[in-house]
């Protein structure tokens, strides 16, 4: 088996007495979409926060391809920055640019390309997307799901091997979480990047991953495929995919009743 593109070991973070996570181990291989359920509070941001260098660990170690990240290896940082990208909840779109000066904005901001190339890399990825057309709009002109692919297409057009995604479906209605789900499984597989997913969506993360684990308590309680997920008869999963689907009933049960 290939040694895994992203391993984390024992990380730990701490804010004042709280530990919000308390030793997390974790290996992502190349080519594999990975997904960190967990319930609301577990920390599933702060570990994206940790290892996007927005916070640093307690203690721990992340190594990318094979190699440590870390501050006294500015190089190794740079690297790992340069060959992955995240893709925020919020989108993060600028919206005073178009759609096309958002996607250029990496490349200018990483590489030394001509203006030209810039362009042309920039048009080739919302291409990818399929929202060429849409190039000069302003985030504000286009739809959320627009925007969605246009966050993706800033997020890709760099083209890293790994991408982060940060409760993708925030906010969304069911029907468009499983949009976002299905953009995600088809431009993995078509653009052929590594994705590790944090959400709340378990049966869109269930359909779309390769690999699926349970954050709670500070820690991954379950680490396996979805169908072992499904079939699952450890207390923490069964408790969380119950309270999970008695969350389902009442929204449920709340769009249907009467106002
Ligand atoms: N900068 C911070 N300072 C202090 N506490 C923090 C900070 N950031 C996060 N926390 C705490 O860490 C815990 C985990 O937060 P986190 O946002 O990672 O949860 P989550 O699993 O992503 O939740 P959700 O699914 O609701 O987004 C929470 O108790 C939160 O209050």
């Amino acid at each position: 088996m290939s040694a895994p593109l992203l391993q984390v070991t024992g990380l730990r973070k701490s804010f004042g007495s709280h530990e919000v996570l308390s030793g997390i181990n974790l290996e992502v291989r190349r080519g594999q979409v990975f997904t960190i359920l967990g319930p609301s509070g577990a920390g599933k941001s702060v570990f994206l926060k940790c290892l996007g260098g927005v916070i640093t660990q307690d203690a721990g170690e992340v190594r990318f391809d094979g190699k440590l990240l870390s501050a006294s290896n500015p190089a190794s940082l740079a690297d790992f920055r340069h060959r992955c990208s995240f893709l925020f909840q919020s989108n993060a779109l600028f919206d005073s640019l178009t759609a096309l000066e958002n996607v250029a904005l990496p490349l200018e901001q990483t590489t030394d390309l001509s203006n030209r190339e810039i362009r042309q890399q920039a048009m080739e990825a919302l291409r990818q997307l399929e929202i060429d057309t849409f190039a000069g709009r302003y985030p504000s002109q286009m739809s959320g799901g627009m925007q969605k692919r246009l966050a993706l297409a800033r997020a890709i057009v760099t083209k890293p091997e790994l991408v982060f995604f940060d409760e993708p479906t925030a906010g969304l209605d069911p029907l468009r979480r499983n949009a976002v789900f299905a953009m995600i499984a088809r431009y993995q597989r078509q653009l052929a990047f590594t994705a590790l997913v944090v959400t709340h969506d378990v049966p869109e993360a269930l359909v779309t991953s390769d690999r699926v684990a349970l954050l709670e308590g500070g820690q991954l309680r379950f680490d396996g495929t979805p169908a072992d997920f499904s079939s699952s008869t450890l207390p923490v999963v069964t408790g969380f995919r119950d309270s999970v689907e008695a969350l389902g009933n009442t929204l449920a049960a709340l769009q249907t009743s009467p106002k």
